[in-house]
């Protein structure tokens, strides 16, 4: 895994017979998944029925775009490993909807990468090198990227000096962002400074709010506790078989290995 041998995941992205009169959507979710949750997989749910029920957008591809270790986060797993268990956890989604797609390219950058450059790259790979896609007129159409996120991160955009503000306006003013509801994040006071790009950010509530995230698995781990069904079932077993997220002396682990079936 490296940037020499990288190549653009495309195999699940619909670049022909897309609806004439959608416009074509790619989402981007960009994060840790250190590791992935059932959550950050619902994100895609979410953003799927409400693009078809609310827009006149189509989805036409999904991606999951780890960060990379240069990141630094706390309780961050090295990028090979995040990178495994999103590709195992999008295969597993891909089993009822088909089209989420894990890349490597923002991951296995030696240095941080912005959000607003990554979003650019996927512009650049999908409607500069693909070439857009073509509609059931067979039209070619530029593709919108947009990034997909939780409402806490939308929240980070209005603190102080963690996004710089040609990124803010370049992000939600040329991509726009789909934000889903997260429990703890007041919406309104998210979104208070974000005003001037309203109409590029849409806003999707969850029906049933879900408190999963990756640090509350992590300390599962390490309370020694179950973490099936809140975590994709094969990555619940990369987990075990590579031992990530234990303890320094390993005990988290073992009994989670002393607990499989
Ligand atoms: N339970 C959730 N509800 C809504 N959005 C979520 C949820 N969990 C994660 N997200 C979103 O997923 C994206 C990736 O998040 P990230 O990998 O940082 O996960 P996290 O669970 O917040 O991680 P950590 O707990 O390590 O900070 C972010 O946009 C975040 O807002
Ligand atoms: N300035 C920026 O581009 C910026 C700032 C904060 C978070 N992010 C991104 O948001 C995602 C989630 O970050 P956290 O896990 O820190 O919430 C990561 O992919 C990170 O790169 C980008």
């Amino acid at each position: 895994m490296s940037l020499e041998n990288y190549h653009f995941p495309s195999s699940r992205l619909q670049t022909t017979d897309v609806e004439a009169g959608k416009i074509p959507l790619v989402l981007v979710a960009c994060g840790s998944f250190s590791p992935i949750t059932i959550l950050h997989l619902r994100m895609f749910s979410h953003a799927y029925d409400y693009v078809k029920a609310n827009t006149n957008f189509t989805v036409v591809g999904a991606y999951l775009s780890p960060v990379s270790d240069a990141y630094k986060k706390a309780g961050l797993a090295s990028s090979t490993h995040r990178l495994r268990m999103a590709e195992l956890a999008a295969e597993e989604i891909n089993n009822t909807t088909d089209f989420l797609m894990v890349d490597e390219w923002e991951a296995v950058q030696p240095a941080y990468m912005p959000t607003a450059k990554v979003l650019d790259h996927f512009e650049h790979e999908i409607n500069d090198v693909i070439g857009g896609v073509e509609n059931t007129n067979g039209q070619k159409q530029p593709v919108r990227i947009a990034l997909l996120a939780g409402s806490d991160l939308i929240q980070t955009m209005s603190a102080p000096g963690v996004w710089s503000q040609d990124d803010l306006a370049h992000i939600l003013g040329k991509y726009g962002a789909f934000v889903i509801e997260r429990a703890g994040t007041d919406i309104q006071e998210a979104l208070g400074s974000l005003k001037e790009w309203e109409d590029n950010i849409y806003y999707i509530p969850q029906l049933i709010t879900n408190e999963v995230s990756s640090t509350k698995i992590r300390l599962a781990i390490k309370r020694w506790m179950n973490i099936d069904y809140l975590v994709p079932a094969t990555v619940v077993n990369y987990i075990k078989e590579h031992g990530l997220y234990q303890d320094e002396d390993g005990s988290a682990t073992a009994k989670l290995k002393g607990n499989a079936r």
